[in-house]
């Protein structure tokens, strides 16, 4: 797992990074997401070791990476956005190649290298060369390298950007497989929307301090507050207004079209199943009952305009 408590890094002149704490625990795959100078390379670069914090505990997998910064080492690795390949190698001696750098030996290669290649869908292009790969697959090739060591914990630095979108369902269900590993993973990135669908979690950086981080349900609710339930019925129209207008968690009904109505709702998931269970008892024939989930885009625009701490 990752675990930073009270992070801070300071440039010469510029505290990029001011108290930062962040938990992903194993399973996980964290969306840190902010705009332009955030703080977001500092932090991972931190985290990864490679700028000294001025003050600050970071933990991998159990390893005090400021005590112990080679153990550490060993079971973490980074996939920067803009890596350097070999053109002129094969994928597979690329990876082997790293590989050999991390010492395993010559006999346990060719099993590591298609195991990795394997989990990122790159095992039919394993005798291309790397010149001849598109950028989704040089980005799964890379991946594929970052997995060679088999890190407990995974930080990728805008692994979708210039992914078309078969790429990014591709990278998706690979994120999915690792968090399914029980890998942690800690993503950055500027796309947000796709976030949500890679991510379990996000935390919100903004001038370097962390605004709002945790599952992405839970950050919803805290940034959103009331939500939206949308509500679709068979009939009892007359009837949900009725028992909606009763209930203290909402406050208003609007009908959008024939048959389905938003309710702005400030009330729990238990509140919301009350209602829900009103209205069936009030022989309203509900056909499809939730709240409207909000996309993450949406969530950061609300944070930067709340300045939550
Ligand atoms: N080497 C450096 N020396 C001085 N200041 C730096 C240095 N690197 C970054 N900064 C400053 O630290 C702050 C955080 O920068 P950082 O690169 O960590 O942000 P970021 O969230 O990764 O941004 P981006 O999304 O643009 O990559 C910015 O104000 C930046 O100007």
């Amino acid at each position: 797992m990752i675990h930073v408590k009270d992070l801070r890094v300071d440039y010469d002149t510029v505290c990029a990074v001011h108290d930062l704490s962040l938990e992903v625990g194993p399973g996980e795959v964290c969306g840190l997401i902010g705009p332009n100078g955030a703080g977001k390379t500092t932090a991972m670069r931190a985290i990864l070791g490679l700028i000294e914090p001025t003050y600050g505990q970071i933990d991998l997998a159990g390893v005090d990476m400021r005590e112990r910064p080679r153990d550490a080492c060993k079971v973490v690795a980074f996939m920067p956005d803009f890596p350097p390949m070999y053109d002129d190698l094969k994928v597979w001696e690329f990876l082997d190649l790293f590989a050999n750098s991390y010492f395993i030996p010559r006999k346990e290669r060719p099993g590591v290298v298609d195991r990795s290649l394997e989990l990122v869908g790159l095992m039919e292009k394993k005798d291309e060369f790397v010149a001849t790969l598109s950028r989704g697959m040089r980005q799964r090739a890379m991946l594929a390298k970052t997995l060679i060591p088999d890190p407990k914990v995974l930080l990728l630095d805008e692994p979708s950007s210039g992914v078309d979108p078969r790429g990014r369902i591709d990278l998706k269900n690979i994120l999915r497989r690792l968090a399914s590993e029980g890998k942690t993973v800690l993503i950055s990135s500027h796309i947000l929307a796709e976030m949500t669908e890679f991510c379990t979690s996000v935390a919100i950086m903004e001038r370097g301090r962390m605004v709002v981080s945790g599952t992405v349900d839970a950050v919803r609710d805290r940034v959103l507050g009331a939500g939206v339930l949308v509500i679709e019925v068979l009939d009892g129209a007359d009837e949900l207004r009725r028992v909606v207008e009763a209930d203290p968690g909402a406050s208003g009904v609007e009908r959008v079209n024939g048959r389905t109505f938003e309710v702005p709702y400030h009330g729990d998931a238990e509140q919301a199943a009350g209602l829900l269970a009103s209205l069936v008892g009030s022989g309203v024939r509900v056909a499809s009952f939730g709240r409207r989930k909000e996309g993450l885009e949406e969530l950061f625009l609300k944070v930067g305009a709340k300045e939550l701490s």
